[in-house]
């Protein structure tokens, strides 16, 4: 929706800004007239003082009720925009949260965070200057205009016919404006993506020596955004120039023919030609302010084009049903039919995957790095939306069951699991929110998970903050947390994205005979990497480059899969060597 149309919407702050310009327009007619009545009284009568008080009064009031509408209306338009900034934003975070696993996806956190910040705070000068002020400046202008024409028709034909040249070269400039704030925008967008991007990679940067490299990068990308930023004011100052030039004419050619016509053809009267000239730099005035608020306007523009952008951005949501899935103790089956997905457009897609998967069996995934084996468990784990086929769970599509009953029954262990910043307790009682957990049962998932040893080493315990914040945990107690998440929650399906790094001999064992024990009542589909996993798994899925060239048994596949097999005999001969 155009900034315009969003701001007709708002129906009562736009006929509140048309009452308060026409008070100002009356207020700054009125001024005028007392003004030059004061002056007339004075100088030209040479009446005493006492003979104006009333008007010198009036006056007063005059301006204290223009400045009070000025007030008023400023924040009329201030209120304005804070709605739109607030709508903005709630249509963002609608979008994003909307589905998280989609935007996460896309990736470019800072973009999205200087969107919803910095880029929706741009949209403000719309509203709280440009909108306002064009309401005040084309009420006044006319009602100055119309007083002119009242008392000499002649310099309001000037002003008539010089008034168009402001909203002209206002025209001509914003447009250079609009793309220079768009490109102001760009930079500084591409400023936080990179900023970010190189915060987080801090590390890796330091290691490769990348550090002061990085910097330059950063300094190139913020000096990008300066320069922008530059070319936006050099054309706001040039806006100015301009604006003000054109109404120094308007105002000098209407004084030269006040002038002539006083002094020289002696056809007008000095109230009227005092008055003219009292309203004339008014007129323009209120012009050329709304060329400024133009300027401004233009920025807002550019932000609100780079947002509806963002919001129109197809994203397919992931649309849950409310179908309940069964209690029974036994894990649902699943069934996968020509399951395709795809990162978007020219990005790895998996294609046509088939299998099903028996309640309490083993499922092992394995190919080659990139081949798709994690995608291929978040798509089973409900997270991504399939581009084409569908996941049947007890033969019904899985999307039509209600999302909580799903995420219930299932634990995704992956790699790097992540932790929370809060207490260990917090972190292992995330597996079953708002369910009374004891101690003794607390105590128990500790211990199947082996993290017994490390929370008696610790002065408070299970109390013990970790996570942002907090102490810090390596690689393997991390996953022994997610181990203790899955023997509270005791779910029917795990999907299990097995470690790549070796992890030390403890909790490699733990976790071995922990996925063991909770796969006793489970099925389990593991992203596998290990040779004993591979083997011991009731049906193995080989995927290379996102399509299933392999499906079967261990030694199913040895025999028809050349690839599985060489695979499998680099793997010995790395076990071997
Ligand atoms: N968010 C994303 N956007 C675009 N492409 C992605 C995204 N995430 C992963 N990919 C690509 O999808 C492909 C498959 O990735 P995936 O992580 O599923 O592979 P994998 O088989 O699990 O690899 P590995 O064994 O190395 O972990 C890779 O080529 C990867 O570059």
């Amino acid at each position: 929706m155009q900034l315009k149309d969003m701001a007709k919407k708002q129906k009562m702050g736009t006929y509140s800004l048309s009452f308060t310009a026409f008070v100002i327009g009356g207020m700054t007619v009125t001024q005028a007239l007392l003004i030059v009545s004061i002056v007339k009284h004075i100088f030209l009568e040479e009446k005493p003082f006492s003979a104006v008080t009333l008007q010198l009064v009036a006056l007063l009031a005059v301006f204290t009720v223009r400045g009070l509408f000025t007030y008023i209306h400023g924040k009329i338009g201030i209120g304005m925009a804070s709605k739109v900034k607030r709508e903005f934003r709630q249509s963002l975070i609608t979008k994003y949260t909307n589905n998280p696993i989609q935007t996460s996806i896309k990736g470019q956190s800072g973009k999205r965070v200087t969107l919803i910040t910095d880029v929706v705070d741009e949209i403000d000068p719309y509203f709280s200057k440009y909108y306002p002020q064009r309401i005040l400046s084309s009420i006044v202008s006319l009602i100055l205009l119309t007083a002119v024409f009242w008392q000499n028709w002649v310099s309001g034909v000037i002003m008539v016919v010089t008034a168009p040249l402001i909203p002209i070269f206002m025209i001509i400039i914003g447009k250079k404006t609009e793309k220079k704030a768009n490109e102001q925008l760009e930079k500084l967008t591409a400023l936080a993506g990179k900023f970010l991007d190189s915060l987080q990679g801090l590390i890796t940067l330091k290691l490769f020596g990348k550090g002061s490299e990085e910097a330059a990068n950063i300094k190139t990308s913020s000096m990008d955004y300066r320069t922008a930023t530059m070319d936006v004011l050099k054309f706001a100052f040039l806006s100015s120039l301009v604006l003000e030039l054109i109404s120094m004419l308007g105002i000098a050619l209407i004084a030269f023919e006040v002038g002539l016509r006083l002094v020289i053809f002696q056809n007008i009267s000095f109230f009227a030609a005092f008055f003219v000239l009292a309203i004339a730099p008014e007129f323009y005035k209120t012009l050329k302010d709304v060329g400024s608020a133009f300027h401004a306007g233009k920025g807002s523009m550019a932000a609100a084009k780079k947002i509806s952008q963002e919001l129109e951005e197809s994203n397919q949501i992931i649309q849950w049903g409310n179908e309940r899935l069964s209690d029974a103790a036994d894990p649902p089956s699943i069934q996968l039919n020509n399951l395709s997905f795809s990162y978007g457009e020219d990005y790895f897609s998996l294609q046509n995957i088939n299998a099903t998967f028996e309640p309490y069996s083993q499922i092992a995934i394995v190919g080659p790095s990139g081949s798709g084996k994690t995608s291929l468990l978040h798509l089973i784990a409900g997270l991504y939306l399939p581009s084409t086929g569908e996941m049947l769970i007890n033969n019904q599509p899985l999307f039509t069951y209600d999302e909580r009953e799903w995420f219930d029954k299932l634990i995704y262990i992956s790699q790097d699991p992540y932790i929370f910043s809060g207490t260990i307790k917090d972190n292992i009682l995330i597996a079953c929110p708002g369910k009374e957990i004891s101690e003794d049962e607390l105590t128990y998932v500790i211990e199947k998970a082996g993290l017994t040893e490390l929370i008696d080493q610790l002065e408070d315990g299970t109390n013990t903050y970790i996570g942002e914040g907090g102490r810090g945990l390596s690689g393997g107690e991390r996953q022994r947390i997610a181990l203790a998440r899955a023997f509270l929650k005791r779910p029917q399906i795990i999907l299990f994205d097995e470690p790549t790094v070796g992890l030390d001999l403890y909790t490699e064992g733990i976790l071995q005979k922990s996925i063991e024990e909770l796969s006793q009542n489970a099925t389990i589909i593991t992203v596998a990497h290990r040779l004993h996993t591979i083997k011991r798994a009731d049906c193995i899925l080989y995927l290379e480059n996102g399509t299933l060239v392999g499906k079967g048994t261990h030694k199913e596949l040895l025999e028809n899969t050349h690839d599985y097999m060489t695979m499998i005999e680099e793997q010995q001969g790395d076990v071997a060597g």
